[in-house]
């Protein structure tokens, strides 16, 4: 007889009744049907796989331990990359994609920056022959690469690298070396045991001046030994400059001094999408536990009601739930963009190269420090066991934690995008994301509160914003401050520029999708409804910024708050219907509050009992160390 399923009764009773089809979702989110299909062929290969499951949990294991079995498993799903029927760089796509590589690999992927940054940088910058000498060897996995960028003393600051790489006409040779301390390659991923070979990023000095930071291949490890090869610890001999900008001694310079940084664009492109895609874990996690979890009293003398049906409780994880479809829809349109611009440059056109610089760190901030507050704001939703290491929140907090800071610091990258903004404005001149700067909203600034009515506030508080920071420059500059102390006096308002800029792409990104999409009525209206409650949330979270560039008043306020509340309680029936459209399966998730059937307490209970420390009755440090200080009478 088949086992009975069980299913918890009120995640059961969540689920009946569902007015859209979840497919529908779910194929929208992976791109089509066929993508669903492969995703799930894809999971379903990798998961089933029971040498990359963990004999204990991570957390028990020693550092060396932890690098040991990620470094075990990340082989063997190479292996299984290699022989995968999709082909591998398909399969790798898609590994990357479905959050499938921190399924597996939980502590973290030494692989990683080989597949996310090394083959990248080959590829984008190397020549035609040093593609053709390394690419096939990258693939392979007959090297192991990193990107070692950052220095101790120096990440943010590129033209403050180091690193030297000095061109010796006679032997036609670089030489790298680290000349100080600080100079000293830090936080590569890989670079400390795993990757032989790495793209370092060092200042080139030829005829004795320097011409800027430059990518070399250096090989930092014997291939067969392993052994750090001699001097590599801060002398480095024979790297190879990567790209072309060196012909018979002689330093040609490229047709953009920044096609050097260009693999730091793709990565922002790609933490977009992996942000987003922790954050649908998250959101998945707290609101099966949410309809899970019964507490408290809502209506005297009756039974204690789901956590779900509080207001408050809607109110920290509905906006998420609706971020992660807007997230999406803006990193698919990031990666368009992305794509467009890339092909050009390949052909010599630059021309999207600054838009793509200014998107690029735009939606990097705004995706990595949203998607960082808002897990943090889904563990908190699920009160002590939100805080276990077993519920998962706290990986997903520290994998999108540590993407507001990598890849450019968020700060940073917003200062970019104002100098983008700003630039833009004066010039007036035309540009794929800001072009909403040039048709500003022109006519009365009275406030309707349709999707269409707050678009409008959007676009108006981010061409507003802009106006206001060139104003605080204008006005510093009339007091006779040099420009780089003008800028620096400004960064509170140009930083709000940058921001507003971002969440107008993103809102349109999310009401021009539901308008162009091929929905069905019923996904059309819950859609519609997410995008509603989102783009009214971040209007109430930022209203000064509306009050400062709009006729917004408080009466407008109020009624948007009242719309917003009957928004969650509109989308509350389908939220658990909503995070099952995602797909995600439980080993995806890995987290005993987020499981599919709603068996938390259980599953909770068979996790605490794999701790070492719930071997025994009596943990022999016992004997040790308390027992003597009872009998010690202090
Ligand atoms: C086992 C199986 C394996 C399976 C597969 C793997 C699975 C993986 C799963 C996970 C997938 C994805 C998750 C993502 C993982 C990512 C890991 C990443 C790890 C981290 C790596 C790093 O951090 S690398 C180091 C990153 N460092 C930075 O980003 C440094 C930031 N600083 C800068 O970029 C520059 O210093 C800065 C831009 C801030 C300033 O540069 P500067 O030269 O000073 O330029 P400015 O003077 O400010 O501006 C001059 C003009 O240049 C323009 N400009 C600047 N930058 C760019 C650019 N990049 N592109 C184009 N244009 C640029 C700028 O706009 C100015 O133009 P203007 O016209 O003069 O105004
Ligand atoms: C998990 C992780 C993985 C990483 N992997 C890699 C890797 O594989 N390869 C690699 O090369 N690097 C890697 N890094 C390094 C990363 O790229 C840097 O840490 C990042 O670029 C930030 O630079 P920083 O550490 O110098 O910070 P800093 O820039 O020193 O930041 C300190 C403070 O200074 C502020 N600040 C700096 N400049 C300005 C400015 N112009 N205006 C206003 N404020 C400013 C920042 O906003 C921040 O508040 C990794 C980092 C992390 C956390």
């Amino acid at each position: 007889m088949s086992k009975e399923i069980y299913e918890n009764p009120d995640l059961k009773k969540e689920r009946q009744n569902c007015p859209f089809n979840k497919e529908e979702i779910t194929h929208l989110l992976d791109g089509g049907k066929e993508k669903t299909i492969e995703r799930k062929q894809l999971e379903n290969y990798i998961l089933s796989d029971e040498q990359l499951k963990d004999a204990v949990p991570m957390e028990y294991l020693s550092h060396a331990d932890k690098y040991a079995e990620e470094l075990r498993k990340a082989c063997l799903l190479m292996h299984k990359l290699a022989d995968s029927p999709a082909g591998q760089v398909p399969t790798l796509r898609a590994l990357m994609g479905a959050g499938l590589g921190s399924a597996v690999l939980k502590e973290g992927n030494p692989l990683a920056l080989h597949y996310v940054m090394f083959i990248p940088a080959l590829m984008g910058q190397g020549t035609i022959d040093q593609q053709a000498k390394w690419l096939e060897k990258a693939y392979n996995l007959n090297m192991i690469g990193t990107y070692a960028q950052t220095e101790l003393g120096h990440g943010t600051f590129l033209r403050g690298l180091e690193t030297r790489a000095t061109y010796d006409p006679k032997t036609q040779e670089f030489i790298l070396e680290s000349p100080s301390l600080t100079a000293y390659k830090w936080w590569p991923g890989s670079l400390g045991k795993t990757a032989n070979y790495a793209v370092v990023m060092a200042q080139l000095y030829t005829k004795g001046k320097c011409e800027g930071t430059h990518p070399f291949m250096v090989q930092l490890r014997d291939e067969e030994t392993h052994e750090p090869l001699p001097g590599i610890v801060n002398m480095w001999l024979n790297p190879v400059c990567i790209s072309s900008y060196i012909h018979y001694g002689t330093y040609v310079k490229p047709t953009n001094s920044k096609l050097s940084y260009a693999t730091m664009v793709f990565v922002r492109v790609v933490v977009c999408q992996d942000v987003t895609t922790n954050l649908r874990k998250a959101v998945t996690i707290a609101t099966r536990y949410s309809c899970v979890r019964r507490q408290s009293e809502l209506k005297p003398g009756d039974r204690e009601p789901q956590v779900m049906d509080y207001q408050a409780q809607q109110n920290k994880l509905l906006p998420p739930l609706a971020a992660t479809f807007a997230f999406q829809l803006a990193a698919d349109h990031l990666w368009n963009l992305y794509h467009t611009a890339n092909n050009n440059i390949e052909q010599g056109d630059l021309e999207l190269l600054p838009d793509l610089h200014g998107l690029s760190c735009a939606l990097k901030a705004l995706c990595s420090s949203e998607a960082a507050n808002f897990v943090e704001v889904c563990r908190q939703s699920c009160g002590g066991h939100g805080y276990m290491s077993c519920s998962n929140f706290p990986r997903i907090y520290g994998q999108v934690t540590a993407a507001e800071t990598y890849e450019g610091e968020n700060t940073v990258l917003w200062l970019q995008v104002a100098r983008y903004l700003v630039k833009t404005r004066k010039e007036q001149s035309g540009g794929l994301s800001v072009k909403y700067l040039i048709g500003e909203e022109k006519g009365p600034k009275t406030v309707d509160t349709t999707l269409e009515g707050i678009v409008k506030l959007y676009r108006r508080a981010a061409v507003g914003l802009v106006d206001v920071a060139i104003a605080e420059l204008d006005k510093s500059g009339r007091k006779g401050e040099a420009p780089h102390d003008a800028w620096n006096h400004a960064a509170v308002y140009l930083i709000k520029a940058a921001q507003a800029h971002a969440r107008l792409f993103v809102v349109e990104s999310f009401v021009d999708s539901l308008k162009e999409g091929k929905l069905s009525a019923p996904v059309r209206t819950v859609l519609s409804q997410l995008c509603e409650l989102f783009i009214i949330y971040w209007l109430l979270e930022r209203s000064g910024d509306f009050f400062l560039c709009s006729n917004l008043t408080k009466q407008d306020l109020l009624l948007l708050n009242s719309k917003y509340v009957e928004l969650l309680a509109a989308i509350r029936p389908q939220a658990v219907n909503l995070v099952d459209s995602f797909d995600l399966r439980d080993e995806v998730l890995n987290s005993p509050l987020g499981c599919w059937d709603g068996n938390v307490y259980q599953r909770l209970f068979d996790e605490a009992a794999k701790s070492p420390l719930n071997q025994s009755n009596v943990h022999e440090s016992f004997h040790k160390y308390l027992k003597p200080l009872l009998k010690s009478n202090l």
